[in-house]
């Protein structure tokens, strides 16, 4: 049998996908750093959680275009990504780290790498297409985030873009009744898409002026939501959404203060570092990741 995937064979392979970057990120190579509060909300499926006790809080974000290219072109209909941390009194941070589709390309980590194999060129430079979709006959879990993928449009702003953090975690402080949600963004100024023909009369990065343009004319906020899982609700798999109709609960809100700037360069959002009270479910993807952005983080910063 195969060994089993390891974080470093995702950035081995992201290498491949894009050629080496030093210094850059190894994916969600293109981005832009902002910065705000976040406005918390307090409520009974998390009822002493420090991040939500109602003191508002610091807010460093980073935006992102999907995969290692760092000049990926923002007109194109492709994954955005959102990374937030929040500080709470203390020092102690919350990280929230997702992405504009609901429903993760895989149901573990070798399913995902074996999809993102299947964007390797051949010798000749070509990529197959064919290969991808023989993959996802073999590989069903990787079904719904293609279909999204090729539905997408291109998102108008990062002001007007929904991030769903997909997987499952947990809430509960000493005796309290465990809440297990995942969470998700919803930008208060709308989802917006452009067309084909809106998109091509932008250039190819239009999203940090656009975003400073809407923070200079209106009010950039967004809403945390999250979804309560019901029991019978996957913990594990980040490739099958829950039932529409469950819960849905505010954390709070999200308002930026500024776009631009250097405070994301020392951050490594590992989408594991959680405030007291939280704690991760054990999908396996989720577990992948914090190997695979230490990894990326100790390059990006010693210039490798
Ligand atoms: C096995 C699965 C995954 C692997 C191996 C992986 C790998 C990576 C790596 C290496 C980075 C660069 C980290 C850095 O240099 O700081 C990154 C960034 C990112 N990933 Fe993932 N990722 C995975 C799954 C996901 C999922 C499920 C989401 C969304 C829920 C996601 C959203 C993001 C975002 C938004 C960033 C940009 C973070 C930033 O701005 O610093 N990734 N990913």
């Amino acid at each position: 049998a195969d060994k089993p995937v390891q974080a470093n064979d995702f950035i081995n392979l992201f290498e491949k996908l894009s050629g080496k970057q030093p210094g850059i990120r190894k994916a969600h190579a293109r981005g832009l750093c902002a910065t705000g509060t976040f406005i918390p909300e307090q409520n009974a499926q998390f009822p002493s959680a420090p991040l939500l006790s109602g003191e508002e809080l610091p807010v460093v974000m980073r935006f992102s275009v999907g995969g290692g290219n760092p000049g990926a072109d923002e007109r194109a209909p492709s994954t955005r990504g959102m990374a937030m941390q929040i500080t709470l009194p203390g020092g102690s941070r919350h990280i929230f780290t997702g992405n504009n589709f609901p429903v993760f390309a895989g149901k573990d980590p070798q399913t995902f790498f074996g999809l993102l194999s299947t964007f390797l060129p051949d010798e000749q430079g070509n990529r197959d297409p064919q290969k991808t979709m023989q993959y996802a006959e073999e590989n069903p879990s990787v079904k719904a985030n293609l279909a999204w993928q090729q539905a997408a449009k291109t998102p108008a702003s990062y002001a007007n873009t929904d991030f769903y953090g997909l997987h499952t975690f947990f809430y509960a402080l000493e005796d309290e009744t465990p809440t297990k949600f995942r969470w998700h963004l919803v930008p208060d100024l709308g989802v917006k898409t452009l067309t084909e023909e809106q998109a091509q009369a932008k250039d190819n990065g239009f999203l940090a002026e656009t975003i400073k343009q809407q923070l200079a004319e209106s009010t950039v906020s967004y809403s945390l939501m999250a979804t309560i899982g019901e029991p019978e609700d996957t913990n594990i798999d980040p490739s099958v959404q829950w039932p529409e109709d469950r819960e849905q609960v505010r954390l709070g809100t999200v308002k930026l203060a500024s776009a631009g700037g250097e405070q994301c360069t020392p951050i490594n959002f590992d989408p594991n570092v959680l405030s007291a009270g939280f704690s991760p479910s054990d999908d396996p993807v989720l577990r992948m990741r914090s190997a695979a952005y230490a990894i990326s983080f100790g390059k990006r910063l010693s210039g490798q």
